[in-house]
């Protein structure tokens, strides 16, 4: 075991997670559990370091000062202020690669501004801002990164940090719903399907093997599966980067769901058009279900093999904490690929997502079939409108995934494959496979106010969404001037006026105001239609805890004043 090489109080350098940035820090503790210190930053941000992020101040001014004595023009003496040591140690090779890596050197200088506050925004009083000198966002550094990854000698390589804070019940609570969720979505499903959808009737009689599995249905989901993979590797759409991964490169995404979406919805209407009966789907609902599962628990397993010959930093934060149940539930690998096709990105855009909207289509089929109509209830019109609003919103807002924790920080792991392949399309659904064979008569006020309901939940919904991400890309959009913020140590502020000085996660609540609306289309009978608005106050809350965590981590005492000033997390009211 290496020895302690700081104590508390001591001032250090400290790298910047996920940078190759380096500040002054303060050590407060260190863990010899795992391995970690406890430090503070200036602007009183705590996070915990490995033994490697962290350099003496000693080394780190000699690690300068001999930088600096070999450096021949007066502009590079000035540049060579706030080195890392460790691109000093790592100077051994040719002259250019050395001139290439001072030019690099410059992009990832630092400078401390002091950030004074008025009373009015909160009495902050000063504190440093810390921002990369000459980056202004336009992905210069990333660009440079990698070309000095071209002309560097490898690093040696480095360990996996291994995942201490475990999630979901850690590794007993994953086992359970290792097991849960499958069963839950197929009891689900069964209820869905009783002439008496309620909760006490439901069969304790298991039902029949032939009932859960049939080649061709299994047949059918791969070809969509192949389908959906064709369309997204077609050369249409453009080609962005994704956030910055922990060495500093970035992955390029294709973005063409919205045209996946329009190629499929064209090919589900020539099918119908030619007679081939969708309706087949409703009456094969369990076995579409049994082979989808099938295939995200192949998924996984391939995903966690493959995962052994990962490189380090293709390791996601969250699923590598060497319990084997525990890692295949979340997922080891951050973006696994085969070639350029991005799996994860894959399977949360397309085959589920669009599957989702083809699945209502068929269950809109099969009322008009079963129930003799000419034409499809309003309610089940009401929840085929909204879902695919909602399911057409994400495709062409589908750039924004990129920045979202499921990409940026989760593995790719069953909770994931499942829930893209399995739980998105069978439970999503629920409302229109209820709606297929149960009644909801909705009165013409009825009908106004859920449309009403939806159209605000969706405004709220786009409107914090797209203010977040426009923020995100360029904090100083004219457009946007109008909004109060906080400045954190890491340079990224946080809005604190508009939806997002209301609640601090406006996103969803607008999300759960249509979830409200698609339940409320299916009236009052049974609980079932209700069940996704159960899951996504569930999987929220639980989101908002996960993410305001990372936050409090990220931002340190930014985040607190955040929190003081937007009480509410999602619900207007609740702290
Ligand atoms: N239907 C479903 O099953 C699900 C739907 N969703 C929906 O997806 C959407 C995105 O959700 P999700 O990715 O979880 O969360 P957010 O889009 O809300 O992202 C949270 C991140 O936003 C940044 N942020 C937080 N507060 C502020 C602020 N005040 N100012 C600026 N930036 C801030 C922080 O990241 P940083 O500072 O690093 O930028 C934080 O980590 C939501 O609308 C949600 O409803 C999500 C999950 C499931
Ligand atoms: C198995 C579980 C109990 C939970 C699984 C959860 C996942 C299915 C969801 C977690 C977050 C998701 C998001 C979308 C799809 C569902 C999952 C993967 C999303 C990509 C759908 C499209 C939207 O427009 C979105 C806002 C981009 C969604 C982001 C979160």
């Amino acid at each position: 075991m290496p020895a302690v090489r700081f104590q508390p109080g001591d001032t250090v350098m400290g790298r910047w997670p996920g940078s190759n940035l380096y500040y002054e820090v303060k050590v407060l503790r260190f863990d010899p559990k795992t391995q970690l210190y406890t430090v503070i930053y200036k602007d009183g941000t705590e996070l915990e370091l490995k033994d490697g992020d962290i350099k003496s101040l000693t080394g780190f001014k000699q690690g300068r000062s001999r930088s600096r004595s070999r450096s021949r023009s007066p502009a590079r003496t000035r540049r060579s202020r706030s080195r890392s040591p460790a691109r000093t140690v790592r100077r051994s090779s040719s002259r250019t690669t050395e001139v290439r890596k001072e030019k690099f050197k410059e992009v990832l200088e630092v400078r401390l501004t002091p950030v004074v506050r008025t009373q009015s925004e909160n009495q902050v009083g000063s504190r440093y801002n810390l921002r990369r000198r000459k980056d202004q966002g336009d992905g210069r550094p990333a660009e440079l990164e990698k070309k000095l990854e071209a002309i560097l000698p490898q690093a040696t390589p480095r360990e996996a940090v291994k995942t201490t804070e475990l999630e979901f019940g850690g590794r007993f609570g994953v086992l359970f719903w290792l097991l849960f969720l499958p069963v839950m979505v197929l009891a689900l499903l069964i209820l869905c399907a009783q002439e008496d959808a309620s909760l006490l009737n439901f069969p304790l009689t298991p039902p029949p093997l032939h009932s859960l599995w049939d080649c061709q249905v299994f047949g059918i989901v791969l070809l969509w599966l192949l389908f959906q993979a064709v369309l997204s590797l077609l050369p249409i759409g453009k080609v962005v980067e994704g956030m910055p991964l922990k060495n500093g490169k970035t992955l390029k995404y294709r973005i063409n769901g919205f045209y996946a979406l329009i190629f499929s919805a064209i090919s589900v209407g020539a099918a119908s058009y030619n007679e081939v009966d969708l309706s087949y789907i409703h009456g094969h609902f369990l076995q579409f279900y049994t082979s989808a599962l099938i295939i995200s628990i192949l998924l996984s397993v391939y995903l966690f093999i493959r995962s052994r010959w990962a490189a380090v930093d293709d390791l996601a934060p969250a699923g590598n904490s060497g319990y084997v149940f525990y890692d295949f539930f979340m997922g080891r690998e951050l973006n696994p690929r085969i070639k350029d096709f991005d799996i994860k990105f894959f399977c949360e855009m397309r085959p589920g997502l669009i599957g989702w909207v083809v699945i209502n289509f068929a269950m809109l089929l099969a009322e008009m079939k079963h129930k003799n109509l000419d034409t499809p209830s309003p309610a089940m019109l009401l929840v085929n409108g909204f879902q695919l609003l909602w399911v057409a919103d994400g495709l062409w807002h589908e750039e924004k995934l990129l920045t979202m924790m499921d990409i940026v920080h989760d593995g790719f792991g069953f909770m994931l494959a499942f829930g893209d392949l399995a739980w998105v399309p069978f439970t999503f659904t629920c409302q229109a496979y209820y709606l297929a064979s149960h009644p909801s008569d909705l009165s013409a006020f009825w009908i106004v106010a859920i449309m009403i309901m939806n159209v605000v939940g969706y405004y709220i919904f786009r409107k914090a969404n797209s203010q977040k991400f426009a923020f995100r890309r360029n904090p100083s959009d004219p457009a946007l001037s109008h909004l109060k913020t906080i400045p954190t140590a890491t340079g990224k502020s946080l809005i604190v006026s508009g939806l997002w000085g209301f609640v601090r996660h406006p996103n969803y609540l607008g999300d759960l105001i249509m979830a409200l609306a698609w339940s409320l289309s299916c009236g009052f009978n049974h609980v079932i239609p209700y069940f996704y608005l159960i899951y996504l106050i569930l999987l929220l809350v639980h989101r908002n805890a996960r993410d305001e965590h990372q936050c409090r981590k990220k931002y340190g005492l930014a985040w607190g004043e955040y929190c003081k000033t937007v009480r509410y997390r999602i619900f207007p009211g609740i702290y």
